[in-house]
């Protein structure tokens, strides 16, 4: 038997439900096996972050090498960077090692409210990451720090997308938790077209870490092959099975259930 293999470079949440634990948790039910680099340490539960404990940037690149030189990988992703030059570091080590699979997700702010990327490393983020990722999954408020234009319509989320894309990401996959209404729309612009998935909105506090659960299904779909577009489709598929059986850990915003979509049948 062979198995795929990815990684994801990211923070940890000591909490369990977003950060390198989301990843892991996502790579092992879709089947994929798991590795990480730890850029940062969040002391972090339902109801905030507590503390963050940045890793120094050698620690980070011998966690990549280390992978790379033994394990090797079929894609990878990235979450919270924290800082420029943890940015760079990674952006570099993609190039050292020819890493094609990247999948960006450009944390910037947990759901309470902490920064989990201080704000003059998206400068880094926008000029030397994303020209080397496959796709980036931007939530809407990361959609418009990025393209730098604020997102009120469809209309205004194409042309951010557009925006993203001029910046060398292949795919730009702008999700749409943060919108209103009773379906969830995300879009895909593939640098010609535009193709939209759509989910019900679940009514529920419990949606901590989507974004991260939701970028590491894109990665371990990828890592087993499917192209861009069939690993948004059981990206999507993943998400709306984790938060629709909601499984009410702590007492805020809580964890998805990760085991979901493979209990229902998925894998
Ligand atoms: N209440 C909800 N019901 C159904 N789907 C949702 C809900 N909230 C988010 N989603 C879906 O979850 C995925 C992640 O989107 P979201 O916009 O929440 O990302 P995010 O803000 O980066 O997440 P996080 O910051 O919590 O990690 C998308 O597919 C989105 O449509
Ligand atoms: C280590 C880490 N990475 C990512 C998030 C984003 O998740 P959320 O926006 O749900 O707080 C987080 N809170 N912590």
């Amino acid at each position: 038997m062979t198995i795929k293999k990815a990684m994801t470079i990211a923070g940890s949440d000591s909490g369990g439900g977003a950060g390198i634990q989301a990843d892991l948790k996502t790579f092992q039910e879709l089947g994929v096996f798991g590795t990480s680099s730890i850029t940062a340490v969040t002391a972090q539960n339902t109801l905030g972050v507590h503390g963050v404990y940045p890793m120094s940037v050698d620690a980070v690149e011998k966690q990549i090498d280390a992978v790379a030189s033994d394990i090797g990988l079929d894609a990878l992703k990235t979450g919270m960077l924290f800082s420029t030059e943890i940015i760079e570091a990674v952006a570099a080590k993609i190039r050292e090692h020819g890493f094609k699979n990247v999948i960006v997700d450009p944390v910037m702010i947990a759901k309470g409210g902490a920064p989990l990327l201080q704000e003059e490393a998206m400068e880094a983020l926008k000029t030397k990451l994303l020209p080397l990722a496959l796709v980036v999954t931007p939530n809407i408020p990361e959609a418009e720090a990025i393209s730098g234009m604020s997102i009120q319509s469809v209309e205004d989320k194409k042309e951010a997308a557009k925006a993203i894309a001029s910046l060398g990401v292949k795919h730009v996959l702008i999700k749409g938790g943060h919108d209103e209404g009773e379906i969830t729309y995300d879009l895909l612009y593939d640098g010609e077209s535009f193709h939209t998935f759509s989910g019900k909105r679940i009514n529920t506090k419990d949606t901590h870490g989507t974004g991260c659960t939701f970028s590491a299904a894109m990665t371990a779909a990828i890592a087993k092959g499917a192209s861009v577009r069939t690993a948004a489709e059981t990206a999507k598929q993943f998400i709306q099975a984790a938060i629709e059986d909601g499984i009410h850990i702590g007492s805020g915003h809580g964890p998805t259930n990760h085991w979901a979509y493979r209990q229902r049948g998925g894998c």
